[in-house]
């Protein structure tokens, strides 16, 4: 059954509207979530939805030159505000690349007006709309293809998607050319239906180009929460003043890594150290001074560890190491090394730090639990001696 174009351009009215509509309601939060570049797209379909109607008006009533006219603008006008909302959509420069694209609709609008003011046969206007209508296809599908290589990756497959409907409207475009050529310059009567099953191979097109929006707008969601998701547990298991692991990340991670260890046979040891006289700094400098001494503290730290080994901060200017295929002897070594490095240490008013510390060797089976209880034995022991020292408890 031949197709009916006032059907044809009812349909495609509907489908542009609808899609209009689709891609306004998701707009909205696409606005409030900064994804900036989508209202175009919004825009276009509207205006191709308006263009329709107008080919519709132009088709069958006696508004047919200015509904013709108009309607023919807003298609030419189709391409570049898809490629705008893509450029903003990926936070890409706008001219001079744009200039050219409007540039070309601009031009291939005047051609076309100017061919069919003229009085310039049907084939022949539509011979060079197709051609501007191709150009401009080529362009913006030129464009998608380099966003595919370099854009974000959640993007890609919505990407496709559209160089996909950008691909079959210019291969529909060349094919209406090629159909029209031999009409051009002639009065013969062009066969219509190959126009509207242009217009059905177009509602195709943006039914694969909303779809395609909207799995790019779902995609770079998904990243970005699952981005703020490892943002969040990684503050969460995180001290935020000195950076090394929170009190509840280490004792959580410190049983399991121990227990995973101890199962292997792997000597671990845990030190518990606490610096000394560490509250007059407070009282004395004040409270940022302080926090500073604390950072440069867990910086040492940082710098004592061994790759595998893990850091946290207890609480206040307490913190623990938990050393993985470590002897007692090995951790000693790391432990002095880390008093000495504390020694340099300089407060504000030029005063040293001291640390003590308590070292413990886990037992066959030990659980986290009992190991830094004899850590903090041994640490108070450090303490009890006269502070500035490393105790080291055996099994
Ligand atoms: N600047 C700063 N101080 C803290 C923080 N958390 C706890 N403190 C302080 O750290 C001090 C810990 O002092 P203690 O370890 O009990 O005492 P100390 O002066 O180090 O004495 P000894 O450990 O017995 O040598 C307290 O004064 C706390 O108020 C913090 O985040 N920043």
């Amino acid at each position: 059954m031949p197709l009916d174009l006032a059907t044809t351009f009812t349909i495609s009215t509907v489908v542009h509207l609808m899609m209009a509509a689709l891609l306004g309601l998701f707009w909205r939060s696409a606005r409030r979530r900064g994804k900036v570049g989508f209202g175009w797209w919004v825009l276009n379909e509207a205006m191709l939805a308006v263009g329709a109607l107008l080919l519709l008006l132009a088709s069958a009533t006696s508004l047919g030159g200015l509904a013709l006219a108009v309607g023919n603008l807003t298609f030419l006008a189709g391409m570049p505000l898809l490629e705008l909302g893509l450029r903003i959509w990926f936070g890409r420069r706008l001219w001079p690349g744009m200039a050219w694209r409007w540039g070309l609709a601009v031009l291939g609008y005047g051609v076309w007006y100017a061919a069919w003011h003229g009085g310039l046969d049907y084939a022949s206007r539509s011979v060079i709309f197709t051609a501007i209508n191709t150009l401009q296809g080529l362009l913006f599908g030129q464009y998608v293809l380099s966003q595919l290589r370099t854009g974000d990756p959640p993007s890609r497959r919505g990407l496709s998607l559209i160089a996909l409907s950008a691909a079959v409207i210019v291969v529909m475009s060349l094919w209406r050319s090629v159909e029209n050529w031999p009409y051009v310059g002639t009065d013969r009567a062009v066969p219509g239906h190959l126009l509207a099953v242009l217009m059905v191979v177009n509602i195709a097109a943006a039914v694969t180009r909303v779809s395609a929006m909207l799995l790019m707008l779902h995609g770079r969601i998904e990243a970005r929460l699952q981005a703020a998701g490892v943002e969040l547990e990684r503050r969460a298991n995180t001290d935020a003043l000195t950076g090394v692991a929170s009190r509840a990340h280490f004792e959580a991670a410190s049983g399991v890594l121990l227990t995973q260890a101890l199962a292997s046979r792997l000597p671990v040891c845990l030190m518990v150290c606490d610096m000394d006289g560490f509250k007059s700094i407070n009282d004395q400098l004040g409270h940022p001074e302080g926090d500073a001494v604390l950072i440069r503290f867990a910086a040492l730290l940082r710098d004592s560890l061994r790759h595998g080994d893990l850091a946290g901060r207890l609480g206040g200017d307490e913190f623990a190491v938990l050393m993985f295929n470590c002897t007692p002897a090995m951790a000693v070594g790391i432990g002095e090394r880390l008093r000495e490095a504390a020694a340099a240490l300089r407060a504000a008013d030029g005063r040293t730090v001291s640390l003590s510390a308590g070292l413990v060797a886990a037992a066959p089976g030990e659980d986290f639990e009992s190991l830094y209880r004899r850590a903090d034995r041994a640490l108070y022991a450090a303490k009890a001696a006269g502070r500035n020292r490393i105790v080291a408890e055996s099994a």
